[in-house]
C-alpha cells in the first residue's frame, strides 16, 4: 500500500543507531539510488511496512571531501543537519573503508570534521559555530545545523513529550517551517533531555543537534566560558558536548557519542 508503482529494485542497506536515534544508510557512490522518491524514503523508514528508522542517509562521493551526506527525515523529505546521523555516517564510512580515524565530509549545513575511535563505534563530530541564541518567552531558540527550541521543565520523566512537542512545533510561530522541540531537566550532575523531532513528527530516543542546542543554551544562560557541558542523558543513552565559548560565539563544538551498526540487509521497493 505504501509502495509506489515503479520498477522494483533491491536496495542493500545498513541500519545504524547513535544513542537510539536510528538511521538507514545506503552506499550511493554509484548513484543508483539518487532517485528515491519521498514516498519510498517514507516507506523504508516505516517501522511496520519497511526497515524502520528516524531517517535515511545516502553516502555519496565528492571531489573535495571524503564523502557527502544526504539526509532525509522519516517523512521522506530532505532534512536539515542531523548530528547523530552525521556520527553514524562517519562510522559507516569507516566500516566500508572510505576513511580511517579522521574525516572531512560535506553535509547540508557545510563541511564537518570528525574523529572516530579505533573500534569504529564512538564518533566525535564537529558542528557548525553558533552565535545567535534567541529567546521565545522562557524558551531558547537556536540553529545548530537544524532549528531547535529548548524548554526547561520539571518532572520530565512524566511529561507527555509527544503532545507538548507537537503543540509547540505546530504553533503559529513555528508551524510553517517546523522546529525540533527539546525538553530539558537539570538533574544536578547531568542534563536529561527528551526531543520531539520535526520530520519524524514524534519523540525520538536522541537528537544530536538537539543536545548540542541544549548544551549551548545552558552555557549562555549560566554566563560561563568553558569547554564542556554537563553530562547528557537521553532516552537512548549518554552523550557529550564540548565547545569553546568566549562569551559571544561557540566554536570547536563537538558532539560526542556512540554510533553502532545494528544490522544490514536488502529490501525490495
Ligand atoms: N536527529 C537529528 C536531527 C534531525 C533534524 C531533523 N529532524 C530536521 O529538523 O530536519 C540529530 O541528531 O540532530
Amino acid at each position: 500500500m505504501l509502495k509506489e508503482n515503479i520498477p522494483m529494485s533491491n536496495i542493500p542497506f545498513f541500519k545504524y543507531q547513535g544513542a537510539g536515534n536510528d538511521f538507514i544508510l545506503i552506499d550511493n557512490r554509484g548513484l543508483e539510488y539518487s532517485n528515491l522518491t519521498e514516498k519510498q524514503v517514507n516507506f523504508l523508514c516505516n517501522r511496520r511496512f519497511g526497515v524502520g528508522a528516524d531517517g535515511l542517509m545516502l553516502l555519496q562521493n565528492h571531489t573535495a571531501y571524503d564523502f557527502e551526506m544526504h539526509y532525509y527525515n522519516a517523512d521522506g523529505r530532505l532534512g536539515s543537519m542531523c548530528g547523530n546521523g552525521g556520527r553514524c555516517i562517519v562510522a559507516f564510512a569507516k566500516a566500508i573503508g572510505i576513511i580511517n580515524r579522521e574525516t572531512n565530509f560535506l553535509a547540508v549545513d557545510g563541511a564537518h570534521y570528525a574523529k572516530i575511535s579505533e573500534a569504529g563505534n564512538w564518533v566525535d563530530l564537529q558542528m557548525i559555530d553558533v552565535q545567535d541564541i534567541q529567546q521565545d518567552e522562557e524558551a531558547f531558540v537556536l540553529n545548530t545545523g537544524s532549528p531547535h527550541y529548548v524548554l526547561e521543565v520539571s518532572n520530565l520523566e512524566a511529561l507527555d513529550v509527544f503532545a507538548e512537542g507537537k503543540r509547540i512545533r505546530n504553533n503559529n510561530t513555528y508551524k510553517e517551517k517546523g522546529i525540533n522541540v527539546n525538553f530539558i531537566e537539570d538533574k544536578g550532575d547531568h542534563f536529561f533531555i527528551r526531543t520531539f523531532e520535526r520530520g519524524v513528527e514524534d519523540e525520538t530516543y536522541a537528537c544530536g543537534t538537539g543536545v548540542t542546542a541544549v548544551a549551548l543554551a545552558k552555557a549562555k544562560q549560566a554566563k560561563t566560558t568553558g569547554h564542556f557541558s554537563k553530562a547528557i542523558k537521553v532516552l537512548g543513552g549518554d552523550m557529550r558536548v564540548e565547545y569553546n565559548y568566549d562569551g559571544q560565539t561557540f566554536t570547536e563544538i563537538f558532539l560526542c557519542g556512540p554510533a553502532e551498526l545494528v544490522f544490514s540487509g536488502s529490501i525490495e521497493i
